[in-house]
């Protein structure tokens, strides 16, 4: 007798989870999704996804709720989060997915979320789950309710087990939730070590997401505002990142890394072929921005370590700021 299909939930279904969704589907997978402000559309119509890679496509998660409670009697092979990370949220992380975890410690958690030191809090909840932590090259946007425009051939899905030292069991898992991802049409990698390829990509984020959000500039068009300016603040945030995973003791967040990173910008830069960064879509649709996982855990850890960093803590400051505005205005609306 087969295996019955993975069973899935997926936390988060906006951009990525609607991506991550189809790629799952496509999987075989049974795949239940918790759908928020998107609910209504997608439980009578689906997704519409919009993109290079897998076309014009439309489909259906296995099953849709509208609150995580409501699988509460279900048993996950994995819970894929793809909400924004707000470490310090209210509830926290954990507690909203408690009630798929408790008592299920051989459910996998995979965390597929910008940003550093985003797993501790969910470890520390959840000591004997396997934690999968995940980085991620796709980028898409849900442009209106279960739609979704993902307008790249870019799909890589870092994933490795947390701790890295976690037990050949918890691994196991980061070779199986990768090879659906791949069976799904994507591509993935299992690290040994993922918080390498997590610090490499905040070299990225921490300098081009809040760059876009203040700015409303794609990478490309960033870099031809002011040359030479507009380049040495983004050189210069991914050197204070290099630094700071220097005295952290992460190996591999080295200044040819950046380069090669830079210069993929630079090139749409000349392309005009310039990408809009995650943070400057939430900018565009008023909602919150992740500026503690991406900036602010960046910035605690360089005060700890007594790394220099101007820059970062200057981008920290408006974003922030930033960020309050739109909390504010939305508060505003909703009044
Ligand atoms: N988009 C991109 O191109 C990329 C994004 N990333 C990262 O991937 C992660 C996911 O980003 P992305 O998909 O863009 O985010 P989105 O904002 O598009 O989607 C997040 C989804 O999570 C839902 N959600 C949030 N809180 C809850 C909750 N309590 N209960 C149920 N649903 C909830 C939101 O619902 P609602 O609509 O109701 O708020 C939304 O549908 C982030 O860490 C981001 O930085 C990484 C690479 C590229
Ligand atoms: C760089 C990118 C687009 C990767 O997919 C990203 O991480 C983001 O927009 O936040």
């Amino acid at each position: 007798m087969s295996a019955p299909p993975p069973n899935i939930l997926l936390y988060g279904a906006g951009s990525i989870g609607g991506v991550y969704l189809y790629q799952l589907l496509q999987a075989g997978c049974t795949v239940t999704a918790v759908c928020r402000s998107n609910y209504e559309v997608v439980k009578t119509s689906g997704f519409k996804l919009s993109s290079v890679r897998f076309g014009d496509v439309t489909y259906r998660p296995t099953a849709v709720v509208k609150d995580i409670s409501e699988c509460s009697g279900d048993s996950f092979d994995f819970v894929l989060v793809c909400t924004k990370s707000f470490p310090g949220s209210n509830p926290s992380l954990p507690e909203q997915l408690r009630p798929v975890l408790e008592n299920r410690p051989h459910t996998t958690i995979v965390l597929a979320q910008n940003g550093i030191m985003i797993e501790e809090e969910v470890a520390v909840a959840f000591p004997q789950n396997p934690i999968l932590s995940g980085v991620i090259y796709c980028p898409a946007v849900q442009t209106g309710p279960g739609t979704i425009e993902y307008a790249e051939m870019l799909n890589l899905f870092e994933l490795g087990t947390y701790p890295s030292n976690a037990p050949d069991v918890h691994k196991n898992e980061a070779r199986r939730f990768a090879d659906l991802m791949i069976k799904g049409g994507g591509g993935a990698e299992v690290h040994d070590d993922i918080q390498i390829a997590r610090w490499s990509k905040l070299l990225m984020n921490a300098a081009w997401n809040p760059i876009g959000a203040l700015t409303m500039n794609t990478d490309g068009d960033f870099l031809l505002s002011s040359d030479p300016y507009a380049y040495d603040l983004a050189w210069g945030i991914m050197l204070e990142v290099i630094e700071l995973a220097k005295q952290m003791g992460i190996p591999g967040v080295t200044t040819e890394v950046a380069e090669q990173k830079i210069a993929l910008s630079k090139r749409r830069a000349e392309t005009g072929t310039g990408r809009e960064m995650s943070m400057l879509q939430d900018v565009r649709q008023g909602r919150s921005i992740e500026v503690e996982a991406i900036l602010g855990n960046a910035l605690r850890l360089g005060k700890q370590k007594g790394v220099s960093m101007p820059r970062l803590e200057t981008i920290y400051a408006l974003a922030k700021a930033r960020c309050s505005a739109i909390e504010k205005e939305r508060s505003k609306k909703s009044a």
